[in-house]
């Protein structure tokens, strides 16, 4: 297999938004002080201040010395037991977002935490959870939205893992037992809850509990609910209807949020969050991580499975995800079986690694998503083949390589099925995701390059 010349990309020079530091928080050392951009002259007032509430970290490498420990950034803000477990599962040193975000976020800023995939927003929101919820106080005061049954899940494992004594968390989730949730909120309210958007209105709709406590709001991937029909208004009743921004803390986090300044704007506009809200927008130039390394095999349609399983052989990776597009109307109109069953029964026949193939998408129940999932997570070596729904937030730290066998929709979805991989924050590790395309496709990955600034190489085979 032979590495063809790589395409050079013109790489586009991000001019980022004026930005100041807020004053309330002490600047870490790190912050970059940007200077006006002429492009906010464009802008109303609002935006105007909007925009000056950006928090820009350096280029990776340029970070200043005299970095301070978790401990140090969170004292006196965050319990000492939390902080111990934290130590104790190796989250000694912050990453970059948790050392620009946690001084913002525990001076009780609101926050939008904008950083690539496997940056650490998740520990950096739950610090400032922890900080604010008092375990004797009975009513929820801290409320996290998920995209997903399985991001959720995995969010309420780590904050069990971070605090196992006083707290109680509820996972809210779809597919959930909420009958049994309703006379457990009924009977006691836990202190957080950590939800997904359809199974929390239901429970609000109802008056089941209230809001009327609530300390922290946290919606995780914002730019995926607020882009979903289904979830937008819903999301929008929870964030001005069922609570106020002014009486509590709002933290927005995502590692993609299209027009971001416009975001912030609306933020301040629509009551979503204070006026003082900060963006902090860490690796504003780089959206991907840079451990990855991006390829592109060239095929026909009929011949997909054929080059997956070459690249399968050559590359024999330990630990993989193969992200299949959802099948289309048309092919199930004439009866063909859902493309990613084909593909595991194709694997599974063909597929000579020492690996699992597992399975994991929508239509399957929560029972056989969960235990797919747990599966994963047990096992030496995984090959998870996947639709968008293990595209977002889903934390599989040993997965190594990344096979696109359908190209992504957008560049967003690219971002974030590729930052399924390179998920060790201080690894030098290089992981690789590769595109399957057809010769028409090359137009719409080459856009993708450009838009998320990466190079990608094409494989021979
Ligand atoms: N301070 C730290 N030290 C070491 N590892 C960390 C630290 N913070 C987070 N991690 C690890 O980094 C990985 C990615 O963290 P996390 O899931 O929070 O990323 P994320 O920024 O939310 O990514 P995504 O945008 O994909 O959801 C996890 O495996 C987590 O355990």
């Amino acid at each position: 297999m032979a590495v063809a010349p790589a395409v050079t990309n013109l790489r586009l020079l991000h001019i980022s938004s004026s930005a100041v530091v807020p004053k309330q928080c002490p600047a870490p050392s790190s912050v970059q002080l940007v200077g006006r951009s002429s492009s906010s002259r464009r802008f109303k007032p609002p935006l105007r201040a909007a925009l000056q509430t950006s928090v820009v970290l350096r280029e990776e490498g340029e970070s200043g010395g005299g970095a301070a420990t978790l401990r140090e950034l969170c004292r006196g803000h965050v319990p000492d037991h939390v902080l111990s477990r934290a130590e104790g599962i190796g989250y000694v040193m912050p990453t970059d977002v948790q050392s620009q975000a946690l001084p913002v976020l525990l001076s009780g800023r609101d926050c939008v935490i904008h950083a690539q995939t496997g940056s650490g927003k998740t520990l950096a929101y739950l610090l400032l959870v922890f900080s604010a919820v008092k375990a004797q106080r009975s009513a929820v005061q801290a409320l996290i939205v998920v995209p997903t049954r399985e991001l959720g899940m995995q969010v309420r494992i780590l904050m069990i893992i971070l605090e196992k004594s006083s707290c109680t968390v509820m996972a809210l989730l779809d597919g959930g037992m909420l009958r049994r949730h309703k006379s457990w909120l009924k009977a006691e309210p836990p202190s957080i809850v950590v939800a997904t958007i359809a199974s929390l209105c239901q429970m609000l709709d109802k008056q089941i509990f209230k809001l009327d406590a609530l300390e922290v709001l946290v919606i995780d991937e914002v730019d995926f609910l607020f882009n979903s029909s289904k979830q937008v208004s819903s999301l929008k009743k929870i964030l001005t209807s069922y609570s106020s921004s002014s009486k509590r803390q709002t933290v927005f986090a995502s590692a993609s949020i299209p027009q971001h300044k416009r975001f912030v704007y609306d933020c301040i506009q629509q009551k979503w969050t204070k006026r003082d809200v900060v963006h902090v927008h860490v690796n504003a130039i780089k959206p991907l991580p840079s451990c990855l390394q991006h390829k592109f095999v060239v095929c026909t349609k009929k011949l997909k499975h054929a080059v997956l399983l070459s690249l399968l052989h050559s590359d024999a990776p330990k630990s993989a995800i193969v992200f299949v597009g959802e099948q289309s109307e048309k092919s199930k109109k004439a009866g063909n079986g859902p493309s990613t069953v084909l593909l595991v029964d194709f694997l599974k026949t063909s597929y000579r690694g020492s690996s699992d193939v597992l399975l994991l998408e929508e239509d399957m129940n929560f029972n056989s998503r969960a235990a797919s999932l747990s599966e994963l997570r047990e096992g030496e070596g995984y090959l998870l083949v996947a639709t968008d729904i293990a595209a977002r937030g889903v934390d599989l730290p040993e997965t190594t390589h990344i096979y696109n066998f359908d190209l992504p929709r957008t560049a967003v979805d690219y971002l974030h099925r590729a930052g399924r991989t390179g998920r060790k924050p201080f690894s030098d590790e290089k992981c690789n995701v590769t595109s399957i395309i057809t010769l028409e496709e090359r137009f719409v990955l080459q856009r993708y390059e450009n838009e998320l600034m990466f190079n990608c190489e094409e494989v021979i085979i």
